[in-house]
């Protein structure tokens, strides 16, 4: 099995690599910051190499009660949360305006897979819709807003959906691990744990490899 695990930056890439160790079946890209550079990277690579599974991983901001700073979480699905239209009635979906999308499914058989492992190795690991902007929120109003337009919403980053449409039009299975940096919500980066949030990535990578 061929596995492509894409992150954002290197710092991201590292964790995973420091966890995977040099387990060959994977091969681990900093695609760049964004869902549209996440996109690019993804088709890029799956281009090159035959892969058999795609996983979009990195660090993320959790939504209040759902997560805890340094959690791992794995999507139950993969949500464009800001693609549609803004309207004097609210948001509208890609889905309502006709055009097309926003979500797209995991594997759930890998994913249960590996959601049992990592509470089995006594991870703190949660599951929900994972949300990806291009735009990171940074205010309470924004944060609360999608967590009531997209009910159980568990963490927010930038790449997921990128990854997932160019692992979907490959036709091959996506999955998406985040860990939890920062509260989504009003932005302070100074306040973000990034070196925890690495360590559970590394963790969460290092079961990675005992499932797959
Ligand atoms: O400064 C560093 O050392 C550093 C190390 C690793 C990663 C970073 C990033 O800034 C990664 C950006 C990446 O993180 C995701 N992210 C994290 N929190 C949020 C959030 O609250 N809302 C949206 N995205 C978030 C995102 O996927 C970015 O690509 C820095």
């Amino acid at each position: 099995m061929h596995i492509l695990i894409m992150t954002a930056v290197e710092a991201e890439k590292d964790a995973v690599l420091r966890g995977i160790k040099d387990d060959h079946r994977f091969d681990v890209i900093a695609g760049g910051v964004g869902p549209v550079s996440a996109a690019i990277s993804t088709t890029k690579a799956l281009l090159t190499k035959k892969y058999d599974l795609v996983i979009s991983a990195g660090i993320g901001g959790g939504f209040l009660n759902q997560t805890e700073i340094g959690s791992i979480v794995v999507a139950t699905e993969i949500i464009a949360a800001d693609l549609g239209a803004e309207t004097a009635e609210g948001f509208s979906s890609i889905e309502q305006l006709g055009f097309g999308t926003s979500r797209v499914s995991v594997d759930q058989v890998l994913s249960n897979k590996l959601v049992n492992a990592l509470q089995t190795a006594g991870l703190c690991v949660h599951t929900g819709p994972v949300l990806t902007l291009a735009t990171v929120t940074g205010t309470k109003e924004t944060a609360s807003q999608l967590s009531t337009r997209i009910p159980g919403a568990t963490v927010e980053a930038m790449e997921g959906f990128g990854v997932a449409l160019a692992a979907n039009d490959a036709r091959l299975p996506i999955l998406e691990i985040r860990t939890i940096s920062n509260p989504v919500g009003p932005r302070d980066k100074g306040a973000w744990k990034i070196k925890e949030a690495l360590l559970a990535l590394e963790k969460a990578s290092s079961i990675l490899v005992e499932v797959l």
